[in-house]
């Protein structure tokens, strides 16, 4: 609800310092004003999007030196920036329709805020207004007799009370085309005059979004008494009881002088014409003829706005677009809405209280009051606590002087960046798939009429995958070279899947990150909501080691070097600012549908300008780094295994369970503990390979099979860990984490839900404390402890729990494990934080 403060609540503010870039902007902002920016800053980059030579500190600038008037400083910022598209002289028209149709719908919004605004302050500048007024003026004004008008037609309908209904029904329908009242006119006009706080604006903002809200009263006209100039000059200064009949008809003749556009200029507000036509359609029904007049010069006014014209169809689309909601009205509409849920499922949450002892076998003793019918219970078992010894041991050490070192590694990028068939060529090149079954995939593909595809359908098997053409699930695949043996694991590009992305990735040590070097493809895949950038961010973040980025599709940029360079430019920048250093990075140029500098394949004529290694052998240099173990490496730690998924088969209840030896080793014969559901299995046999053969032992960093023997399939699910026994593993409800929060939209509060990630788990989350802001390169270092709200780019110390209170997550800290002791938080589709668990609530 606005509050207008007088000059005394004015702040007057020293000059603003020079920023460098945003994020030296945000933090200068106090925490009002931060709020206000990100609530407003999306909206702005919107509505720029046309515009060129805009940048996220010029906006943001605009909008706190217009003291966060949002269309002030819009207006502002159009000025100076350049539309991208000089349009015809007509197309220029519509769009400048398009943004009166816009500005009325704002407008109206604004007048709709104010309303609803009762508060004392608003009334005694309501009453300053009229002073002014009377005293400025002191001649009659249109908004005058328009409530002498209301007035007496209101004395009229409580004396006709059969034409209650049709008043009602014309205010509503007003009501609904949001129509701007007059006390948004008074608004509008003592705006340049009166400073309205921070903290008013911030209420406004948050009291736009409130249900209540929404809920708008009728105008109080009679409330907004003469704040206009006269446009018509009349004796009637003050609003008498009048017949509205003759009301009626000076207001019709007092529009016909404002139809033509010389006259326009009289009129101040556009938010008039709706209240007055709001006003004049309220009328009882036997005014039908005079309403149509009225309807007619309604439209009438709107061609005022067309600059020289008055095209019909430029003229209906304005007509069309006033009664239509204009796109930001859908756009904030679904913000309210999500944000209106947001608060619902908060709200429930923090009321909800369910005891032990009221669940029994997952459902409540009263389903009716059961909160979350859907919400999933874990079975618990008895685990055991006395291990058992490998069925036939095996020479660590002599194991490991044999074995060639070994690497997982993801395979990430935007959607249709080339990852799959980059995979496809892969092991193909190095023969880990024949050519019987490339020839068998190529016939398929053709069939389908997706030839382009055969390679990627190497590693994208199923029939959704292959008819959508896009990678769905994480799959997983083997291959060897003469010095290392490697586990691909090819993750879904599109948006929808970065859940499925997430998991991949934090199963592997390092990243393939494949790029589509073909013109425009990187810059749509790594500006705006491209893939690029997140998946980046998320292998930093879930601890993968070294990223070999697959300059991909150079057959589409005619193997131009000027292309690789200026894309490797702008991926360095991003990499730099986002602490991952070059000594962690190899580039790559290559192509997965020829095969140059996939294996071994020559690059065409004329790439002299690269001859570093292939991608394989990029592979097998960071393979050569990484993969090598000692003894000590594998025997000091316990085995721990992150699953990834998990398949039932047979008769014996036989469970194989795939994923990644995180630390310590397993040999067939061992009991292994998984959690959450704490139950204890032994060991049948280790898998391995795409064939999945047996294999003796697996160690510390291996993606392997686990067949298990009676295990209860339905109680294991991707994310779980599992543990030899004896070495027990957490599942937390609530824990704490040194938290690192990317591009927000809107601030972190307490209570800001968002689903967490911790490996293949996902749980819907909310911060619970937030505990203090802490320097970003030591993140112990504490800047600030009383913490409100996180913005953007911020390291800080949180709280975080669990909203379904039956759900926990298998946890180990950081300190424990760099790997699994990592999170990652998403909200409305997009990563807003990655964290370190410091600390698990048991
Ligand atoms: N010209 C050219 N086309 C390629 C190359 N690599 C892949 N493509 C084509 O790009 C399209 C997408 O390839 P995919 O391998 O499915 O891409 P993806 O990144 O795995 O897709 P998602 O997993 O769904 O994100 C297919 O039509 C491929 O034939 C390449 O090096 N050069």
């Amino acid at each position: 609800m606005p509050t207008y403060y007088g000059d005394d609540d004015i702040d007057y503010e020293e000059e603003t310092p020079e920023f460098r870039d945003e994020h030296e902007f945000d933090d200068y902002l106090n925490d009002e004003e931060y709020e206000l920016i990100s609530e407003m800053f999306p909206r702005a980059k919107n509505e720029l999007a046309e515009y060129q030579g805009w940048n996220n500190l010029s906006v943001k600038l605009a909008l706190f030196d217009h003291n966060f008037d949002y269309d002030e400083a819009i207006i502002d910022l159009k000025r100076t920036y350049k539309k991208k598209k000089q349009t015809e002289e007509f197309e220029g028209k519509i769009s400048l329709l398009e943004q009166l149709a816009r500005r009325k719908v704002l407008s109206t919004k604004t007048s709709e805020q104010s309303r609803i605004s009762n508060s004392p302050k608003a009334t005694s500048l309501l009453d300053s207004l009229r002073k002014n007024t009377s005293e400025n003026s002191g001649r009659g004004s249109l908004s005058g007799r328009l409530s002498a008008l209301k007035e007496s037609r209101s004395r009229m309908a409580s004396k006709c009370p059969s034409d209650e209904t049709s008043k009602n029904k014309f205010d509503n329908r007003m009501t609904a085309k949001k129509s701007p009242s007059l006390s948004s006119i008074l608004e509008r006009r003592t705006k340049s005059n009166t400073s309205q706080s921070l903290s008013s604006k911030l209420a406004a903002l948050k009291g736009n979004r409130s249900k209540n809200d929404r809920q708008i009263p009728e105008p109080k006209v009679e409330k907004s008494v003469n704040s206009q100039p006269s446009m018509v000059p009349t004796k009637d200064s003050h609003a008498e009881p009048v017949d509205p009949r003759i009301a009626f008809e000076k207001l019709r003749s007092s529009l016909c002088h404002i139809s033509s556009p010389k006259s326009y200029h009289h009129l101040n507000s556009d938010s008039e014409h709706s209240e007055i036509t709001a006003i004049a359609l309220s009328q009882p029904t036997n005014n039908d003829q005079k309403i149509k007049n009225i309807k007619r010069r309604y439209d009438e006014i709107f061609t005022v706005y067309f600059p020289n014209t008055n095209l019909p169809a430029a003229k209906k689309r304005v007509i069309e677009n006033f009664n239509n909601p204009s796109p930001d009205d859908v756009v904030l509409d679904a913000q309210n809405k999500a944000f209106e849920a947001v608060e619902d499922v908060t709200k429930n949450v923090a009321t909800l209280s369910v005891t032990e002892d009221s669940i029994k076998d997952g459902r409540t003793e009263n389903e009716d009051e059961k909160p979350f019918d859907d919400e999933p219970i874990i079975r618990t078992y008895k685990k055991a606590n006395i291990p058992t010894k490998p069925k036939n041991p095996i020479d660590l050490e002599k194991y490991l002087s044999d074995k060639k070192p070994h690497l997982n590694f993801v395979v990430l990028g935007h959607v249709d960046a080339g990852k799959s068939t980059l995979m496809g060529r892969l092991l193909y090149d190095v023969g880990a798939v024949d050519n019987k079954l490339i020839r068998k995939l190529q016939r398929e593909s053709d069939v389908a009429g997706k030839s382009s595809f055969h390679l990627a359908w190497v590693m994208d098997q199923t029939p959704e995958e292959r008819s959508r053409g896009v990678t769905v699930d994480v799959c997983t695949s083997d291959f060897e070279t003469e010095a290392s043996t490697f586990t691909i694991i090819d993750a879904p590009g599109h948006r929808d899947f970065v859940p499925n992305a997430i998991a991949g990735v934090s199963q592997a040590d390092v990243a393939v990150l494949s790029i589509d070097c073909g013109p425009d493809a990187f810059e749509s895949g790594f500006n705006l909501d491209g893939q690029t950038k997140e998946h980046a961010l998320l292998a930093r973040s879930l601890g993968v080691r070294h990223i070999i980025i697959a300059m991909n599709k150079m057959d589409t940029a005619d193997w131009y070097e000027g292309r690789f360079r200026d894309i490797q430019w702008e991926l360095r920048n991003f990499f730099q600012d986002i602490g991952i250093e070059e000594d962690k990075l190899s580039w790559v140029p290559c192509s997965g549908l020829s095969g140059e500098g996939v294996y071994k394949k020559e690059y065409s004529i004329g790439v002299t300008w690269y001859n570093g290694p292939s991608l394989v052998g990029s592979l097998e240099v960071v393979a050569q780094k990484l993969g090598k173990l000692n003894v000590k490496d594998v025997s000091n730690s316990p085995f721990v295994f992150s699953i990834l998924d998990a398949a039932a088969s047979g008769k014996n209840k036989d469970v194989t369970i795939s994923g990644r030896v995180e630390s310590g080793s397993i040999q067939a014969g061992e009991t292994i503990t998984i959690y959450p559901s704490e139950q204890s299995v032994i060991v049948e046999s280790v898998l391995c390979g795409n064939d999945q053969h047996p294999t003796p032992i697996a160690i510390k960093g291996d993606f392997v099979g686990l067949k298990l023997r009676n295990a209860h399939y339905e109680d294991i699910q991707g994310g779980d860990l599992a543990a030899v026994v004896g070495f027990d593993i957490p599942s937390a409800q609530e824990f704490t984490v040194k938290l690192l929060t990317f591009q927000l939209d809107r601030p972190l509060l307490p209570g800001t839900p968002f689903i967490l990630f911790r490996g293949a788990c996902e749980q819907p989350a909310r911060i619970k404390k937030l505990h203090s802001i802490v320097d970003k390169a030591t993140m112990t270092k504490i800047l600030k402890s009383k913490v409100k709200h996180l913005g953007s780019q911020k390291a800080a110390i949180v709280e975080l729990e669990l909203t379904e209170k039956k759900r926990r997550i298998p946890m180990l800290t950081f300190s424990l494990s760099k790997h699994l002791g990592r999170v990652v938080l998403r909200k409305e589709g997009r990563t807003i934080a990655a964290g370190l668990v410091e600390t698990i609530e048991l």
